[in-house]
């Protein structure tokens, strides 16, 4: 009896598993999703954390790869019902080349749906984002998100091996926060290296759409739960990611975590005018190039940071909750209450 319920227990992969969402994501299915019998972990870096995960039920295979090669991806997508595509770049500071992010975002994920074409896997959810309906333009980071989501939806249908039709479909969360987020991290040591004090650049009407890392992870889970059985309905979709966090400007809605960290946003208005934030971002840029050779200079302030700092994202929807039943796992409070709780602990700020 046990054999034949066990054979009906299915095997999960998630590229990018450990990564800022891919470990939440993983965290996840590992205790939300009782039809696991293994979950595939693929990842070009893997972390210490996955031992730790080896001693439960569920079979956790650990698998070092790189997306961008064919073979490997195959390898790991092969038997796999559901394919969770985390794995990408996004890097908003420039220090990755465009032809790099490009490889891996696009020819990434066209490996990972060719694979799933070749060995059968019929399922497959992309981590899209956002930012790819923003204001993008060639050589934007998120321009080849915008890309590999084309991919994945137009490869709805295909047929796989087997003859059965593959069934795609897209998330797209907005800027994610929570446990692991570096930008956060990074807003955090910048504000004791300056006497815990961070200086307003952006003015506090430019309302932002954020989303807590455990609801982003918690819709990955249902739509790779829900895309079997409702598949005419969610193949091909994109799903915008949203929970119920407050929209506030980027820099007051960090506060909301770094404040009760000990840290202080100081101006109610930017305390610098909006040509010199540009002159400054301008000048990051430059000496970037400059000292490339000599080290990476990444700040958070440049042209293209400012100008997302300073663009509006918001999100009006309901159609993941129409189509598959999502609710916000976490409330505010919870989301609230865990991101301070890991600043707190991880950056050994408790007060
Ligand atoms: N962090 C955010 O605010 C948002 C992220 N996203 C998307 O979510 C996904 C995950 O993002 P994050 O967790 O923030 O990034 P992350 O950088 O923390 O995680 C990405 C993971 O992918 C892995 N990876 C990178 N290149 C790889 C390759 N060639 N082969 C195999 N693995 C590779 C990395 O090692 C890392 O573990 C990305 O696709 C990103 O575009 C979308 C919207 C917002
Ligand atoms: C120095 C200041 C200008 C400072 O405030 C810069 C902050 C900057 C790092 C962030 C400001 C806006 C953020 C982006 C925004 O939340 C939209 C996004 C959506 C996504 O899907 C991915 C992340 C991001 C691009 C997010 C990245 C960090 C900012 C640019």
């Amino acid at each position: 009896m046990a054999d034949s319920a066990q054979a009906q227990k299915l095997v999960y992969l998630v590229t990018g598993g450990c990564g800022f969402l891919g470990e939440h994501v993983v965290r996840m299915l590992l205790q939300q999703e009782p039809q696991l019998r293994e979950l595939r972990i693929f990842d070009l870096h893997l972390g210490p954390w996955l031992e730790e995960l080896k001693t439960g039920p569920v079979q956790v295979t650990a698998i070092q790869g790189d997306v961008t090669q064919a073979h490997e991806v195959a390898a790991a997508v092969a038997g796999a019902h559901v394919v969770i595509h985390t794995a990408g770049l996004v890097d908003v500071f420039g220090k990755t080349s465009p032809e790099t992010i490009h490889e891996v975002n696009v020819q990434g994920t066209r490996n990972v749906i060719e694979a799933c074409v070749q060995t059968g896997t019929r399922f497959l959810v992309y981590t899209s984002s956002m930012e790819v309906v923003g204001p993008n333009i060639k050589g934007q980071p998120f321009y080849s998100k915008a890309l590999a989501e084309q991919l994945v939806l137009e490869a709805n249908g295909r047929k796989v091996l087997g003859g059965l039709p593959l069934v795609t479909c897209a998330l797209r969360p907005t800027g994610i926060y929570g446990e692991g987020h570096q930008i956060m991290r990074d807003f955090y040591h910048q504000g004791l290296r300056l006497g815990g004090r961070l200086f307003r650049a952006i003015p506090a009407s430019v309302e932002h759409g954020r989303v807590y890392v455990g609801n982003v992870a918690w819709m990955h889970v249902l739509v790779a739960r829900e895309l079997e059985h409702r598949a005419a309905l969610m193949g091909g979709q994109v799903y915008f990611c949203y929970d119920n966090s407050p929209y506030k400007s980027y820099e007051d809605f960090n506060m909301e975590f770094l404040g009760p960290c000990g840290l202080r946003l100081v101006g109610t208005r930017p305390l610098l005018p909006y040509w010199l934030l540009l002159f400054l971002a301008a000048l990051n840029v430059l000496l970037q190039w400059l000292l490339r050779p000599l080290l990476l200079y990444a700040p958070l302030l440049n042209p293209y940071t400012l100008a997302m700092a300073n663009t509006t994202f918001t999100v009006s929807t309901d159609k993941a909750r129409r189509h598959f039943g999502y609710e916000p796992l976490f409330s505010w409070e919870e989301s609230r209450t865990r991101t301070i709780r890991w600043v707190q602990a991880v950056e050994g700020s408790a007060q």
